[in-house]
């Protein structure tokens, strides 16, 4: 498994956890999809990933290491992570050329040239390399977002709500550039979404959440997920 999540609580408030005993995994190549109310945990869970917040208990292990052991340098150039507010992630007053430059500053490379390369895989042109992201619309702001997290060529993204802000032609055409980006280079996706429909669509595998528990696993067959829990056959309509 590339991300396995063994175990693992963690509570703001004494006594009060907001996720307990939460096992998921994440296999190589695989696009896994949580799901869950608001307030079920599923950022909590990304942060903790991330290595934004620490575990209470538990353990994460990445790419056969637990995170715990790992230099955030290195591990942020394996698992990176894109937000809903695609604005605010962004730097007001750098230009997409400068953005996109930040994530391969320490690399030996043509930086230009191999930011000219990608720009292409996430539906941008050069002309957008000089703007700033108040010049660009929200769909082209989260593409920026996507091509800077991929410019390292993650083994996984983690993709928290990334496109609620956006409209419905917007969000497909996102999704379709992640299950291309899947395809092409195999990075693995964990998204976490609101939207069934979308995850439905998207993800080989679904975890369901409620009250910071995993209640419900369910694996894609004949285009198909089948669930156990009353729950989670009712938030998806089976
Ligand atoms: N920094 C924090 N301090 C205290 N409580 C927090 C903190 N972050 C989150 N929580 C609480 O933890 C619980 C889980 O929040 P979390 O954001 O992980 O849920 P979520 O499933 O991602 O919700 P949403 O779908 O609305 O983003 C909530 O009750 C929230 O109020």
């Amino acid at each position: 498994m590339l991300l396995t999540v063994s175990d693992v609580s963690k509570s703001y408030r004494k006594g009060q956890p907001v996720l307990h005993n939460i096992d998921v995994t994440v296999g190589a190549e695989e696009i896994v999809g949580l799901v869950g109310e608001s307030g079920s945990g599923k950022s909590t869970l990304a942060r903790l990933i991330m290595q934004l917040e620490p575990t209470e208990s538990g353990c994460i292990v990445f790419d056969g290491l637990p995170i715990t052991k790992r230099s955030k340098k290195e591990f942020y150039k394996k698992c990176q992570i894109i937000f809903q507010n695609a604005s605010s992630a962004l730097n007001p007053s750098w230009t997409v050329r400068e953005i996109l430059m930040e994530p391969l500053r320490s690399q030996k490379m043509d930086r230009e040239q191999h930011i000219q390369k990608m720009l292409g895989n996430v539906g941008l042109s050069k002309q957008h390399l000089n703007q700033r992201p108040s010049e660009l619309s929200g769909g082209e702001r989260q593409r920026v977002n996507l091509l800077r997290s991929i410019l390292v060529n993650p083994k996984l993204l983690i993709c928290d709500e990334i496109v609620s802000d956006l409209d419905r032609l917007i969000q497909r055409e996102i999704v379709d550039l992640l299950l291309e980006l899947n395809r092409t280079t195999g990075m693995a996706i964990l998204f976490i979404s609101h939207d069934l429909q979308i995850v439905e669509y998207l993800c080989n595998r679904i975890y369901v959440m409620k009250n910071g528990e995993i209640i419900d696993e369910s694996s894609k067959i004949e285009n198909e997920f089948e669930f156990s829990s009353s729950y989670s056959k009712k938030l998806f309509g089976k």
